[in-house]
């Protein structure tokens, strides 16, 4: 798990102001950082352009042309000058050394942005839109120094970017890189130091990216256990059964010793799972949504659900219902809630009456989880999206790990049956919600068919091989 910044400006003062470094050191490290990678990966005497802009992102790319040229083949190109104090003593540096500026991009092994960075404060005109376009249509390695050239503060596109392999983000890692819309522009995403360990760089911070090696699986230990050791999840299926069946079957797979489907009539369910048309007394957690429509009658959901104290997962068609939302007020309760961009969308209308539509929440993914949070913060809140966010009691978790595999129905079913099994078997609710995501995510790696071709079962039964593939 690593943390989190809106913006790295204050982490920098604090190097100047207690380290006693300057910028000088700050860029070589940053250069370094870009250099070392590049070392990492390609032959000396490789080609590499370097795209340098007017400010101090510019002056890392002019730093990083000073540090390779002589052991690979530098062209440096500044289509906008030099404008910041940094920029220029670097520009004059990398003068002195015998490097001179080229006319125009030119294909090459290797392809800096260096234009923009942490400073992009405008969309970008058309000069510079044209420039990203004859970038982007470069055969060579992408790399993009601290942030790729278009992608905002926020992380939204102003209104295109660069369009990276890889991002080598200087200090520590920035929100602006895990907004959805910014995924498919930063490719991997690489933190170098910038003279001080990243321990001393960073200060506190309620935000965290996720990594592989957060999964934490509910792996059986003891040996003196019975299927009740492990808890029982109900869950409820409805008109569309098939989603409730899923849950269900992901529920069993994640080690629930019991799980039953809650039904009004006989569904044609796998035969490792029991069917009952009330909650069984045993049942330690109950999920309730997937594929639900309007199957349950009121007095049915107050009684079975709603005045239940048992953990509980929200999901789907749940939140169209005022009268299930009203659990989201239920401060002594596990509740989790796995809401998808336009759930959250309807969710957050039926509790403010606001209208907020699905491309505003995409947009603005990071503020909202935030003003949810503020006003439920005892609730797990996972907004689903390429990059999950997780949200309870003020900090936010982020999981960057899955892939477009996922984006097939079925996928969030097995999400809320994973998150079930979890609260079953005694899980808070958010370890059980940043658990079930790593977990869901992690499969869908695994996977080894065709990026198409999955199926929620697929991903079911690569849930039994992640313990194997994290030793
Ligand atoms: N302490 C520091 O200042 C450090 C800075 N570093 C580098 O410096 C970068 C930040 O430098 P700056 O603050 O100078 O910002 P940038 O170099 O990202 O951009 C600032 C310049 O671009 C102009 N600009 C902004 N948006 C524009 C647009 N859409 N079209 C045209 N011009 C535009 C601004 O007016 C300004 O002149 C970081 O991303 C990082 O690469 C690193 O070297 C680490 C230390
Ligand atoms: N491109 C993607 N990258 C990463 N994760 C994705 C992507 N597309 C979908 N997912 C994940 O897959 C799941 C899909 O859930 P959802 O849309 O609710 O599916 P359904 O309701 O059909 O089961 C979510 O957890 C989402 O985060």
């Amino acid at each position: 798990m690593r943390k989190l910044f809106k913006s790295c400006y204050a982490l920098d003062q604090k190097c100047y102001e207690q380290y006693g470094l300057n910028e000088d050191i700050l860029m070589e490290h940053a250069a370094r950082g870009m250099a070392e990678y590049i070392k990492g990966r390609f032959e000396e005497g490789a080609s590499v352009l370097i795209v340098s802009g007017p400010g101090n992102n510019g002056a890392d790319g002019i730093v990083l042309a000073r540090q390779l040229f002589g052991a690979y083949e530098v062209h440096l190109y500044m289509p906008f000058g030099v404008k910041s104090p940094m920029a220029r003593l670097q520009l004059e540096r990398v003068q002195k050394l015998g490097i001179s500026l080229c006319d125009e991009p030119k294909e090459a092994d290797v392809i800096v942005d260096a234009l923009f960075g942490a400073g992009l404060n405008r969309r970008l005109d058309e000069a510079t839109q044209q420039l990203l376009h004859r970038l982007n249509a470069l055969n060579g390695f992408k790399l993009a120094c601290d942030v790729p050239t278009g992608v905002g503060s926020d992380g939204r596109l102003m209104p295109f970017a660069f369009d990276a392999d890889v991002t080598i983000t200087m200090g520590a890692l920035k929100e602006s890189l895990y907004l959805d819309e910014s995924k498919d522009m930063v490719g991997e995403i690489v933190c170098t130091d910038l003279g001080v360990s990243r321990e001393r760089y960073e200060d506190q911070s309620d935000t965290f990216v996720l990594d592989a090696s957060d999964l934490q699986l509910p792996i059986r230990t003891a040996a003196s256990t019975h299927k009740g050791t492990f808890g029982h999840a109900a869950v409820f299926c409805g008109e569309k059964e098939g989603a409730g069946i899923i849950a269900g079957m992901a529920a069993s797979r994640f080690g629930a010793g019991l799980t039953t489907l809650i039904v009004h009539e006989k569904v044609s369910q796998p035969p490792f799972l029991m069917h009952t048309t009330v909650v069984p007394s045993s049942a330690t957690a109950l999920a309730i949504g997937m594929g639900l429509g309007a199957h349950f009658d009121q007095e049915f959901l107050d009684k079975y659900v709603i005045k239940s104290h048992l953990p509980i997962v929200l999901d789907a068609d749940a939140f169209y219902s005022k009268e299930l939302l009203g659990i989201l007020e239920q401060n002594e309760r596990e509740v989790v809630i796995t809401p998808h961009p336009k759930e959250f969308s309807v969710l957050w209308s039926q509790i403010n009456g606001e209208e907020i539509s699905v491309d505003e929440i995409q947009c603005n993914r990071f503020e909202m989880v935030r003003k949810f949070n503020a006003r439920y913060p005892h609730v797990t809140l996972l907004l689903k999206g390429a990059n999950m966010l997780i949200m309870q009691e003020e900090r936010l978790y982020i999981n960057p790990l899955g892939t477009s595999v996922l984006s097939k129905g079925g996928s969030g079913d097995v999400l809320s049956g994973l998150i079930a099994a979890l609260l079953a078997q005694g899980y808070t609710g958010l370890e059980a919600a940043i658990q079930g995501s790593l977990t869901l995510t992690l499969a869908a790696q695994n996977y080894k068919g065709a990026s198409y071709a999955i199926l929620p079962t697929d991903l079911i039964d690569a849930i039994q091989y992640l313990e194997m593939s994290q030793k």
